[in-house]
C-alpha cells in the first residue's frame, strides 16, 4: 500500500487502518479547478467576500445576487471533472471501509463515485423553498441556464410561491443534524482519519479531526500549506490531494 517513496510510518498507519474517515474542504477540489474559498479569483464576484455572500443576511438583503452567485458556482462545478485524489478515494472504498465527510457543495466525490457520508454544508444541486423547504427541481434553477449576469431573480416555490433558496449551510446557520451525527460518528469510530484541503477555521466541521486526535485517532493531514491544525497531527503531508491521495492510498 502506497507509494515506494511513502513514509513507512505513514504507509504502516494506512495499512494497519480497517476503518478510515476522510475529511475533505475546497482543496480537495481546488485541482478540479473549482476555485477554493481562499482564492480570489471568482469572476464578477470577485468583490464580494465568499464568508459574507454565504450568509442569510445577505440573503434577506439581496437574493438575486446570492442566487446568481450560487447558479455561477454550480455551472461551474457541472463543467468540471473529478481529480486524482477524488477517484484515488473512491477506489480506495472498493478494498475496505472508507467514509467521507465533506464541507464541499459540489458533487465531484460522488461523481468519483464516492458514497458521501455527509454533506456538512449542504449541495449546490439541491435547492428547495426558503419557507416551506420543498426541494425545487424546477429547470430554471439549472445551472446550465446561468448566465454571467450578477443578479438573477430566485424562482418561486410552487407550494407557497416564497423565493427558492440554495440548498446550502450559510455562517451563522445551524448544520443539519443528521449529517453532522453521521460526521461525528465517523470521525469517533475510525481508526485512521485523512484531513484533505480544509484551512481548519470554519466550525464545527474544524472540530472533527481535534476530536479524533483528543480520543487518541492517528490523524494524516494533506494540504500544501500548513494550517493551525499541521502542528498537532501525527503526520503532515505537505502535498496537494491530487499528488497525496493516490501516493497514500495507491
Ligand atoms: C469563518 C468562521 C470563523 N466562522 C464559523 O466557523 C462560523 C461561526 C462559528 C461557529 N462556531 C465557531 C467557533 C469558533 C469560531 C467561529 C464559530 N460557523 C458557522 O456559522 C456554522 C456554519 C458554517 C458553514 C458555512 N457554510 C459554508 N459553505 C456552504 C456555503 C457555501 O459554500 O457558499 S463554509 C465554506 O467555507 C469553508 C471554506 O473552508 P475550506 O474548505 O477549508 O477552504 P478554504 O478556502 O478556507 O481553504 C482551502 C484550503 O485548501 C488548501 N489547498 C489549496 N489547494 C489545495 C490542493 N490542491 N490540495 C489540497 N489542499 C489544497 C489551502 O492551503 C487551504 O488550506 C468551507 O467549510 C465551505 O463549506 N454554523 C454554526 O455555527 O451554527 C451555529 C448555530 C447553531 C444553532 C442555531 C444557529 C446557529
Amino acid at each position: 500500500m502506497g507509494g515506494a517513496d511513502l513514509d513507512p510510518a505513514i504507509a504502516a498507519l494506512v495499512d494497519g487502518a480497517d476503518w478510515v474517515t476522510v475529511c475533505t474542504g475546497a482543496g480537495m477540489s481546488a485541482e478540479s479547478n473549482v476555485p477554493t474559498f481562499r482564492d480570489a479569483e471568482t469572476g464578477l464576484w470577485e468583490r464580494f467576500d465568499p464568508t459574507e455572500l454565504a450568509t442569510p443576511g445577505a440573503w434577506s438583503d439581496d437574493p438575486a445576487l446570492v442566487w446568481a452567485w450560487y447558479q455561477w458556482r454550480a455551472r461551474l462545478v457541472r463543467g468540471a471533472e473529478p481529480n486524482a485524489g477524488h477517484r484515488a478515494l473512491a477506489q480506495w472504498a472498493e478494498r475496505r471501509t472508507l467514509m467521507v465527510v465533506t464541507q464541499n457543495v459540489d458533487d465531484l466525490h460522488e461523481r468519483a463515485g464516492s458514497a458521501v457520508t455527509a454533506h456538512l454544508h449542504g449541495s449546490l444541486f439541491a435547492p428547495r423553498c426558503s419557507h416551506c423547504d420543498t426541494p425545487y427541481s424546477g429547470t430554471d434553477a439549472n445551472p446550465d441556464t446561468a448566465t454571467e449576469t450578477l443578479r438573477v431573480e430566485p424562482p418561486a416555490c410552487p407550494r407557497c410561491l416564497s423565493p427558492v433558496r440554495p440548498g446550502v449551510v450559510w455562517f451563522g446557520e445551524p448544520l443539519p443534524q443528521d449529517a453532522w451525527e453521521r460526521a461525528a460518528d465517523a470521525a469517533a469510530g475510525c481508526d485512521l482519519l485523512i484531513v484533505v484541503g480544509t484551512s481548519g477555521l470554519v466550525y464545527p466541521a474544524a472540530a472533527l479531526p481535534e476530536r479524533a486526535l483528543a480520543a487518541g485517532t492517528p490523524v494524516i493531514e494533506i494540504n500544501p500549506d500548513p494550517t493551525p491544525l499541521s502542528s498537532s497531527v501525527t503526520h503532515f503531508m505537505q502535498t496537494t490531494a491530487g499528488r497525496g491521495l493516490p501516493a497514500l492510498l495507491d
